[in-house]
């Protein structure tokens, strides 16, 4: 039986959290899943909406939404524990406009459910109701970059507020977020490249953004199938391949034995059509391209960020596979 119509059929929900800081990236990470197993399959929410003080409260307190006593994790707690029950839940709704706490809407489940958010597995009963849990941890220069371009280009905000914003949530976020890295199954770390811009690339003043990217992950009983990575040494022979590094080491994190892969530059994407075909046939449905819905055209070519999202999909199905066979 293929794993959708295993995921169906067992009436379970599955439940995927994803924490990491405002504009890390979580939402880009994960849209992958949510494209590839489909809408009516996946739901997601974010725990921005578990804030227990409003914007106004917390500026009078002098206290960021990273502090703990700033969110309702016992809430949360109860919301997951009955959407996994199949029942549905009034859930609280964070204005992000005006910075203040409305609701209730009411919420169903579906058999994936991703929460995203600051600490989805901050408290022990927390992470006893998640399945899968993700830390998405971008480079301070990276992180700084994309919330300013978030935030100043597409909801217009002052570059300086953000910027001092970004500064005062610096001790909490690495007091209150960052910890959770200790119980993550995979943790994704994005830096800028290591693999200087092309010269054409230069002149053309056309440089694309290129991330190294490293995957921290757990180590699995039972992984899938076997899946290979097609390299076209010809190509890279006639310099026509343009460049990459994929590393891999075992080591320790937090006292687990983990494998660790750093990806960096650009793969050609038949590198990665095994992959794909493979989640296919497991899936028991036509997986979408990663370049599909991607904000660039890349040509023929994948950055290490979408090559994470296709092996952060991989992992996921493999450790649901392993839940509900
Ligand atoms: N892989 C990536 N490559 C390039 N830019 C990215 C990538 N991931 C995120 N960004 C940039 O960072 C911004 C924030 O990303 P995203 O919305 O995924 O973060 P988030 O963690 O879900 O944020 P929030 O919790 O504040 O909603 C995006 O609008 C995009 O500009
Ligand atoms: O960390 C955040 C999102 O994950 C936000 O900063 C938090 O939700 C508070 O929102 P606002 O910027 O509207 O005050």
């Amino acid at each position: 039986m293929r794993l959708l119509e295993k995921i169906r059929e067992s009436g379970r929900v599955f439940v995927v959290a994803v924490a990491g800081d405002s504009g890390s990236g979580k939402t880009t990470f994960t849209r992958g899943i949510r494209r590839l197993l489909g809408e009516d399959v996946v739901s997601t929410f974010s725990m921005d909406d578990y804030h227990s003080l409003d914007r106004r409260q917390r500026k009078t307190l002098g206290i960021t939404p990273l502090r703990p006593e700033a969110n309702r994790f016992d809430l949360l707690a109860e919301h997951l524990a009955m959407l996994r029950r199949g029942l549905a839940i009034e859930k609280p709704v964070y204005d992000h406009t005006t910075g203040e706490i409305r609701g209730p809407v009411i919420f169903k489940p579906s058999p994936v459910i991703i929460v995203e958010g600051l600490h989805p597995f901050y408290t022990e009963e927390l992470r006893k109701l998640s399945d899968f849990k993700i830390f998405v941890d971008p480079s301070r220069a990276v992180k700084r970059r994309w919330k300013l371009r978030r935030d100043v280009g597409e909801r217009g905000y002052a570059p300086e507020d953000v910027m001092r914003e970004i500064l005062e949530r610096e001790p909490d976020y690495k007091l209150y977020v960052d910890v959770q890295k200790v119980y993550a199954e995979m943790v994704i770390k994005i830096q800028d490249s290591r693999i200087p811009p092309e010269w054409t690339e230069i002149a053309r003043g056309s440089a694309r953004e290129k991330y190294s990217v490293r995957i921290i992950q757990q180590i699995l009983d039972h992984p899938l199938d076997e899946v290979d990575l097609t390299i076209d040494l010809s190509r890279i022979m006639r310099l026509t391949e343009r460049e990459f590094s994929i590393e891999f080491q075992r080591d320790d994190y937090y006292g687990k034995r983990v494998g660790v892969m750093t990806l960096d530059g650009e793969f050609p994407l038949t590198m990665i059509k095994d992959l794909e075909r493979k989640l296919c046939d497991f899936l028991g449905r036509d997986v979408p391209s990663v370049t599909e819905g991607c904000q660039e055209d890349h040509g023929s070519y994948v950055n290490a960020t979408e090559m994470t999202q296709l092996i952060l999909i991989w992992r996921f199905l493999e450790k649901i596979a392993n839940l509900a066979w």
